[in-house]
């Protein structure tokens, strides 16, 4: 021990400086770490079937990025309890299905969630509602959220926004206060891809003598020649003349290596006789030489995706054999078993792409094939008898890891089909393959 007080100074002096350097390291970790864990300051939610409002959720996050903001979109249903419950932003961008129902990769928040009250008198949110208003229940989903969300005491930063089958004003107001929020001052360019010229190259109809209404095979080429890149599951946007923003979608049947962009299209009879204005123009009217503007929609929630190397199971019926046939013919591509459950009238006239079903079936990329004709016996039959009369083999395809791809009319035959794999699978574990995107829906 010494008694030198300069010696005691100077040790006094040395511990100081250490005590100082040790708070500054562990006060810059904490900073680091705050900075790390700040919370994202806002969340797009968006709940989407055919990827509008999924769209439209990840615009919403690059414009609110470009003003310096910190942003993440995710689906309804992949939303934390925890996010729901500690965010004090949330923008909801939400479409409605069926007859006022929420989409698929809503159904565990609606579930897990707005079965309850929480209290959210922390939250500020705002809700960009898609829907169409020649459904009764026009918007019905968006409505029902704003109202539960406002229920629960969290606090609206601005009326709700319908858009009314993608209207272009509606969506501009959703822009602007966007831009209110963010600070921003110029509003990006959301606009959407221009319409290409197309040409019909070949146009037949495909169902003679079906108890159903014409069916035909419409085949087009871009004017210029040069493609555009899809893939299966994709959606072409047809442009009606004299009906400009009111595009007419379709799944597109083929594939861009076969030279030809094929749909299947449905002639609309209204009850008055005449025909739908779209379907009409493009099984009759429509000359062969004429333009027609189209441009090609990517379809996320019903392409391959993740899905990529897992077996499938195809299920549709009508003119819902179009996005199939994309699925299976690109197949054709890999050896990678697919099962095909496929639903119409009659087996003579109705079993559209036959020819390629056949040929998929010889090359073994089709390993099951159900043709599932209604009205070829005594007793009605569908699709969804199928699937009920197959559970074992479904629970055999599922827990091989199958992805499960549906197309169809939604009242005809998906709504069913649901029912029984509900039914077959458990509601959990379809509510599991829906969340991971194993269950995919293209139903109109
Ligand atoms: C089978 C089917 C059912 C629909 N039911 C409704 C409905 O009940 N109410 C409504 O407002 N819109 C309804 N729509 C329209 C969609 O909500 C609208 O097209 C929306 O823009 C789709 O957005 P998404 O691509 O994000 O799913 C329905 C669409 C389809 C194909």
């Amino acid at each position: 021990m010494t008694s030198d007080p300069v010696r005691l100074w100077g040790a006094a002096a040395m511990l100081l400086a250490w005590l100082l350097l040790c708070a500054a390291i562990v006060l810059r970790r904490r900073l680091s770490q705050r900075a790390a864990t700040r919370p994202v300051q806002w969340i797009v939610a968006y709940a989407s079937q055919t990827g509008s409002a999924d769209h439209l959720a990840q615009l919403t996050v690059a414009t609110l990025k470009t003003a310096g903001l910190s942003a993440l979109d995710c689906s309804l249903s992949e939303l934390e309890p925890a996010q729901l419950r500690q965010s004090d932003r949330i923008l909801f961008i939400v479409s409605t299905y069926g007859e006022g129902d929420p989409p698929d990769n809503a159904l565990r928040f609606v579930r897990a969630e707005m079965q309850g009250a929480p209290r959210l008198g922390h939250l500020h949110y705002a809700v960009l509602a898609l829907g169409d208003s020649s459904y009764a229940q026009y918007c019905g989903f968006g409505r029902a959220l704003d109202q539960w969300l406002g229920a629960c005491g969290a606090n609206p930063l601005f009326d709700r926004i319908e858009v009314d089958r993608g209207a272009a004003p509606a969506i501009t107001a959703w822009q602007e206060h966007l831009c209110h929020l963010a600070g921003a001052v110029d509003a990006p360019d959301w606009s959407e891809p221009a319409y290409a010229d197309w040409r019909i190259v070949e146009r037949a109809e495909i169902n003679a003598g079906s108890a159903g209404e014409p069916v035909f095979r419409v085949a087009l080429a871009p004017a210029d020649g040069v493609f555009p890149d899809w893939e299966a599951g994709d959606l072409a946007q047809v442009s009606v003349p004299g009906e400009p923003g009111l595009p007419r979608e379709y799944s597109i049947a083929s594939l861009p290596a076969e030279g030809r962009l094929e749909l299947l299209v449905r002639l609309h009879r209204r009850a008055d006789g005449s025909h739908g204005s779209a379907s009409g123009f493009l099984c009759l009217h429509a000359p062969l030489a004429a333009p027609i503007a189209l441009r090609v929609r990517e379809h996320k929630r019903f392409r391959i995706g993740e899905n990529r190397w897992r077996p499938l199971i195809l299920i549709g019926n009508g003119t819902g054999m179009a996005g199939l046939r994309a699925h299976f013919k690109e197949r054709d591509f890999r050896a990678i078993d697919c099962w095909l459950v496929f639903g119409e009238r009659n087996e003579a006239s109705d079993f559209h792409y036959r020819e390629d079903v056949e040929a998929s079936v010889a090359m073994a990329t089709l390993v099951r094939f159900d043709g599932v004709f209604s009205r070829d016996q005594e007793q009605r039959r569908y699709v969804q008898h199928v699937l009920r009369e197959s559970g074992a083999a479904l629970r055999d395809w599922v827990e091989r890891g199958a992805a499960i791809y549906v197309c169809g009319g939604l009242l005809t035959m998906a709504a069913g089909v649901h029912e029984v794999l509900e039914a077959e699978l458990g509601k959990a574990k379809l509510e599991q393959l829906a969340d991971e995107g194993r269950y995919r829906r293209d139903v109109y």
